[in-house]
């Protein structure tokens, strides 16, 4: 039990349990899809086997155990020979079979670690286990919220959708702490390969808060297992998204210090992130293991991964391409950053460094492309087939076919908006870059129909060369260099 008392500092003590959903083809234990299709109704996707009807046998999905192989390989986890499947008992609705098949003393990871960066501060978050589980149906609740509905529906298509439970020690001080690592978290799972962050629901959080007196901390930020066990921890469920984590738990901290400041216990219970209501509310006590009744789940044999592990290999990571991009490439932090926040974005940076001048590629893709698809609400992935078309349209600029203005503002947009290739913009807005001649004409047409500023200019107002400039800028379509043509009036009205 709790002695805290209200003079006591106290410091926040965090663990997560992060729910990720694999992105394999079939469901983990039969073979019905885990793929939604457009309109589908309420158990559309569903067998005997995910249906938990009586006598249906699980197979296990290879995918799905390669997947949690590499999670566990990315946070750096063990991955034992042998790993094993066990039921976990509780009666709710959205589980048919009355158990859910899951992992229980022999997770396929064990003790790994996540380094996070908050405010320039560095830190490791240790990885307690992962295991492989099916997820449950889904519920929608009718009429309100799960509190008030009047009634609840029950779809099966989630059901048996395979999930990697993370466990992390309860290693974070802060809510912002949480929200930095379920970023990180997400990055890494994206790069794997093994997981579609754009799907609802796919990475869903319980967290594990409480409040322990400062001086149970160690020098080394550590807290003693005795003292973690008894702090009164609330569960919060029902959290979705980095924001709604780092939401919820700041909420939490605040109720959980006004109740000891009042000298009132913390509960040990589950409560539930009302998200739109922005509060917890309180669910039911915490159930403990031994209401789950675990055992052994009899018709999935032991797993034998000792000689299959090795075999699996992961994509370098974005810490590490980070820090490659910053060395090969001799990219600041900021554009290393932005240019490896996805494995695509990458990718095609890579491919463009490859022709051009790195620099110049890093200005391309971090500055301009990321910009205009950012203001669009588009990914990298709408246009990662589009990377020739790309390379062109730096080419053009890179051969003075085009200023960087225009291809940035007019060309790189069209393409975007019309889908149309670069060639074609620019001669259907020629957009070349003015010829000499050209730009001369230009200049003499701008001084002879403007003899007000020349006059200004011959006066000594050095500001009507800027508006001279502009005029030759719209005579040539904005294809003249500005530079050259402040140069060429200059001489031409001293001359
Ligand atoms: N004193 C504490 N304060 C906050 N979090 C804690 C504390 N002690 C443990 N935790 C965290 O609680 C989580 C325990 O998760 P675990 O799945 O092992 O148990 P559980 O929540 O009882 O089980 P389940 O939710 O799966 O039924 C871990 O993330 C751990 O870091
Ligand atoms: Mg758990
Ligand atoms: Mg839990």
């Amino acid at each position: 039990m709790s002695t805290q008392t209200a003079r006591e500092e106290l410091a926040v003590v965090i663990g997560l349990e992060v729910h990720v959903q694999l992105e394999t083809d079939t469901k983990i234990f039969c073979g019905c899809s885990t793929e939604p299709t457009e309109d589908e109704g309420p158990n559309a996707r569903t067998c005997p086997t995910c249906l938990g009807l009586p006598g249906a046998l699980p197979v296990l999905n290879e995918g799905a155990v390669e997947a949690a192989v590499k999670i566990g390989k990315a946070l750096d986890a063990d991955v034992p020979e042998r790993t094993t499947f066990h039921r976990k008992n509780y009666y709710y609705p959205d589980l048919p079979k009355n158990f859910q098949i899951t992992q229980y003393d022999a997770p396929i990871c064990a003790d790994g670690e996540l380094e996070i960066s908050v405010e320039g501060t560095r830190r490791s978050i240790g990885i307690t286990r992962a295991h492989l589980e099916e997820d449950p149906g889904s519920l929608r609740h009718e009429g309100g919220s799960i509190e008030t509905a009047e009634y609840t529906l029950i779809d099966y298509n989630r059901a048996g959708t395979p999930l990697v439970e993370i466990v992390t020690e309860p290693d974070f001080r802060s809510p912002a702490e949480t929200r930095a690592f379920l970023a990180k978290l997400e990055e890494v799972l994206e790069y794997l390969g093994v997981f579609d962050a754009n799907r609802d629901g796919s990475l869903r959080v319980d967290a594990n808060i409480s409040l322990v007196p400062e001086s149970a901390v160690e020098s080394d930020g550590s807290i003693p297992a005795d003292a973690l066990a008894e702090a009164n921890r609330t569960e919060v469920k029902n959290i979705s998204s980095h924001r709604g984590a780092e939401k919820a738990l700041a909420y939490e901290v605040t109720r959980q210090r006004n109740a000891v400041r009042r000298g009132r216990e913390v509960e040990q219970e589950t409560r539930h992130w009302d998200e739109s209501r922005g509060i917890t509310v309180s669910m039911r006590s915490k159930e403990e293991e031994k209401d789950y009744r675990y055992f052994r789940e009899g018709d999935l044999p032991a797993l034998e991964v000792s000689d299959w592990r090795e075999s699996i290999a992961i994509p370098e990571l974005p810490d590490a391409r980070r820090e490659r991009f910053r060395e090969e490439y001799g990219l600041e932090e900021e554009s290393a950053s932005k240019l490896t926040s996805s494995r695509e974005i990458a990718d095609f940076f890579e491919e463009i460094a490859e022709t051009f001048d790195p620099d110049l590629a890093a200005t391309w893709v971090a500055d301009n492309l990321l910009g205009e698809l950012h203001y669009r609400d588009m990914g990298i992935l709408e246009v990662d087939d589009r990377l020739d078309e790309f390379e062109r349209l730096i080419e053009l600029v890179d051969e003075d076919e085009l200023t960087a203005k225009n291809a940035e503002e007019v060309v790189l947009r069209e393409m975007l908006d019309a889908g149309e290739d670069p060639e074609t913009i620019v001669e259907r807005e020629g957009l070349g870059t003015a010829d000499t001649g050209e730009v001369e004409a230009a200049v003499e047409g701008a001084i002879e129909e403007n003899p007000e500023a020349v006059a200004d200019y011959h006066d000594g107002d050095d500001g009507a060369i800027n508006f001279l400039v502009g005029q030759v800028m719209q005579r040539t379509g904005g294809s003249a260099d500005p530079g050259e043509v402040n140069a060429l009036l200059r001489d031409r009205l001293e001359g």
